[in-house]
């Protein structure tokens, strides 16, 4: 089985299924520097990356941004000196999809 960095996203679908508890342990464990959150009643994955300033933290928001429109997956992006804070979730279903897994995987690398 492929790790989450080598897989791409699936089209978003209205109908198609949130990931399930169990599941959600199973892919947490290839991101552990995320957490999931609850903005309302969508779960969320969010991750804060650290910077050495304003510059370089655009720098990977920028790189997030391009990932985003190659896989048609977007995150909700906060840029502010030295961080940036990324919140994954997938809009159509009101919560967590593999996408979003995946994208946080390949989030993690581009700060590498
Ligand atoms: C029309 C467009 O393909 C859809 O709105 C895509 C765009 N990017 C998206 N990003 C996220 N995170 N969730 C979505 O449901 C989603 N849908």
């Amino acid at each position: 089985m492929s790790t989450l960095t080598q897989q791409h996203c699936e089209a978003c679908r209205a109908d198609a299924p949130k990931v399930s508890k169990q599941e959600q342990v199973e892919l947490q464990r290839e991101i552990p520097g995320w957490e999931i959150i609850a903005e309302g009643n969508e779960q969320q994955l969010k991750r804060v990356f650290s910077f050495r300033d304003f510059a370089a933290a655009l720098v990977f928001t920028n790189k997030v941004a391009e990932l985003a429109e190659s896989e048609n997956h977007h995150p909700a992006l906060l840029l502010e000196y030295g961080k940036v804070t990324v919140r994954w979730w997938t809009h159509k279903i009101g919560g967590l999809h593999r996408n979003d897994f995946i994208m946080a995987a390949r989030t993690d690398q581009l700060a590498s």
